[in-house]
């Protein structure tokens, strides 16, 4: 039994060091990074089987993303893309306090998995999975991305798997309104909605406060749990009628990217496990805060550490 099989791209990470700028620096620290594959890492190092499917250049690039997700755990399957220009999406990443900001810049038009296609995939391996995780940032990427996703939706779906989608936008890479059509016609095959309170302003168009947006969410698309995700105000869950509030746990930040990651593959342990939706809202919170400070995009992290940020943590618990 495979426990969660998730779908996307993931890129190189290439930042500066700290403090130092794009456009000066002699050295680049390297890391991989991808929404579907980070779910597939925090999920794997908190007991999971987890499976990250993909199309990547076969090139050293592509060898890379491999061995170190295969690192961490997940099992990775594979199309490989033999043609002499293949591309590996990559990310160049500016960390920059306050009131500079954190800038990304993508290098990521025609890498491998824009012509990605149901075919070339290992897809078998849903047949068995007990959760299917994909997000927004797939689809935005190309026709035939978006098309794949919308198939393996379907056929996770139809295979008994409890698929999750986190709508994830980017502004780098489609407009909301682009957006908004392409995502709501995937929302028939999702289960549970993971989206920033945002991106449900921005993109969906829903405006009011967190609980009456799932609602309408959960309403208007027949979603069975919806989490709402506010940043430093927590998260909010609606599943099976019942709302679930949970504030963050504090850290220390040293990387924010792959936070929101990080919240998606501690909720899905604990969902997989067979835990409640407001358990899986304090294993999510926890690895999300544990997150924050590690460098890179994934995270490493153990069940006892996610354990004990819930037991002792500062944010508490509201029921
Ligand atoms: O930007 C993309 O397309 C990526 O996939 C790179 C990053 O790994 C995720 O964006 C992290 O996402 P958060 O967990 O929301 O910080």
């Amino acid at each position: 039994m495979t426990d969660l099989v998730t779908f996307g791209e993931t890129m190189l990470r290439l930042s500066p060091p700290q403090g130092t700028r794009l456009e000066t620096t002699a050295e680049f620290d390297v890391r991989v990074g991808g929404a579907e594959s980070n779910v597939a890492v925090a999920g794997a190092s908190l007991g999971l089987d987890s499976v990250w499917l993909s199309k990547l250049p076969r090139s050293p690039l592509g060898r890379r993303v491999v061995s170190e997700l295969r690192a961490h755990g997940v099992r990775t399957g594979v199309a490989w893309d033999d043609g002499d220009d293949a591309r590996l999406g990559t990310y160049y990443l500016e960390h920059g306090g306050e009131p500079r900001g954190t800038n990304v810049i993508y290098d990521r038009a025609d890498s491998a998995v824009t012509t990605v296609s149901t075919e070339e995939l290992p897809l078998g391996v849903l047949d068995d999975a007990t959760a299917f995780h994909t997000t927004g940032i797939t689809p935005a990427l190309s026709d035939a991305a978006a098309e794949t996703t919308r198939a393996v939706l379907e056929r996770a779906s139809a295979a008994g798997a409890t698929t999750s989608f986190d709508l994830n936008y980017r502004s780098k890479l489609w407009s909301h309104a682009e957006a908004r059509e392409t995502l709501t016609a995937l929302f028939d095959h999702v289960d549970a909605l993971f989206v920033a309170k945002r991106d449900a302003e921005a993109v969906l168009e829903r405006e009011g406060e967190a609980v009456e947006v799932a609602h309408g969410l959960a309403t208007d698309f027949g979603f069975e749990t919806v989490v709402i995700t506010r940043g430093d105000r927590g998260a909010l869950a609606l599943h099976g009628g019942e709302v679930f509030e949970q504030p963050v746990y504090e850290a220390d930040t040293l990387d924010a990217i792959g936070t929101g990651d990080a919240f998606v593959g501690g909720f899905l342990a604990k969902r997989c496990a067979g835990g409640d939706v407001d358990a899986a809202l304090e294993w999510g919170a926890a690895t999300a805060s544990l997150k924050r400070t590690i460098s890179g995009d994934l995270a490493v992290v153990t069940p006892t550490e996610v354990e004990r940020v819930v037991a002792e943590g500062e944010g508490g618990i509201s029921r």
